[in-house]
């Protein structure tokens, strides 16, 4: 049938995709990464600080989610909490997998290599950022990706499932629509962004294991990740 975006859906569409652009972690941040020295405290230390700013990043972007602060106020928190490593996991494959002219993204992915990570995790990470980066997403396929990650009904301490479900597959719609108008050759296209959900679950486990590890190695992490990730 004929697969047509609606008004209403074009509007949620800018809108999510204006929230996504606007928000970016800033260049005094981005610039240390290139300009520091490499030794596994040192990108231990950036990238800790690259994943606070992300997570600021991310409460203001989720914040501009039509619908979003209509949800209850405790329920918002849980998928804040709940989704963060797996939209982080999501817009780190996103850099990542542009090749920035600067030569960013190769000193960024060294400096996740080297940061005192165990390889059983640095493998898994990096199969994620070479499948996202093979699927060529748009910048609006992106941007609904991540919303529709954060609003997963299932995360720990929902409380109004059917509330955060009714969102999400407002989400889903405008994204299956748009996978057929942009991608009309790969029939599938929609059915492999999905898969890349479950991905993320898988790599969100990891990272409990990665914390833990870097825990036991006595590294710091700042009150904000502590917050949003229970630890310490
Ligand atoms: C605490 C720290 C060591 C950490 O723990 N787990 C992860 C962690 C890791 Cl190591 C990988 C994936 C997810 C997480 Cl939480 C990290 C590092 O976190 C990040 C977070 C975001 C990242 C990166 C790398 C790239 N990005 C995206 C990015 C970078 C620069 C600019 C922008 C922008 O939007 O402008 C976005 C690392």
């Amino acid at each position: 049938e004929k697969v047509e975006i609606t008004k209403e859906q074009r509007a949620l569409i800018k809108a999510i995709l204006d929230a996504y652009n606007r928000h970016q972690i800033p260049q005094d941040v981005t610039k240390k990464l290139l300009q520091e020295q490499y030794s596994a405290e040192e990108n231990f230390l950036l990238l800790t600080e690259v994943a606070t700013s992300q997570v600021q990043v991310l409460v203001e972007f989720t914040k501009n989610i039509p619908g979003f602060l209509s949800l209850d106020r405790e329920d918002q928190i849980a998928l804040l909490k709940g989704s963060a490593v797996e939209a982080m996991f999501l817009r780190s494959a996103q850099v990542l997998s542009k090749k920035m002219p600067s030569g960013y993204t190769e000193v960024l992915e060294e400096r996740i290599r080297k940061s005192g990570m165990s390889e059983e995790f640095i493998t898994p990470m990096f199969n994620f950022y070479k499948s996202i980066g093979e699927l060529h997403m748009t910048q609006e396929e992106q941007a609904l990706l991540t919303t529709i990650t954060i609003l997963t009904p299932d995360r720990p301490y929902v409380k109004s499932h059917e509330a955060v479900e009714r969102l999400q597959e407002t989400m889903l719609d405008v994204l299956r629509k748009l996978c057929v108008l942009q991608h009309p050759q790969e029939p599938q296209y929609f059915a492999r962004l999905l898969g890349r959900l479950t991905e993320l679950r898988t790599l969100h486990h990891y990272h409990v294991e990665m914390l833990t590890s870097w825990k036991t190695n006595d590294h710091k992490f700042t009150p904000l990740l502590c917050e949003i990730w229970d630890v310490q």
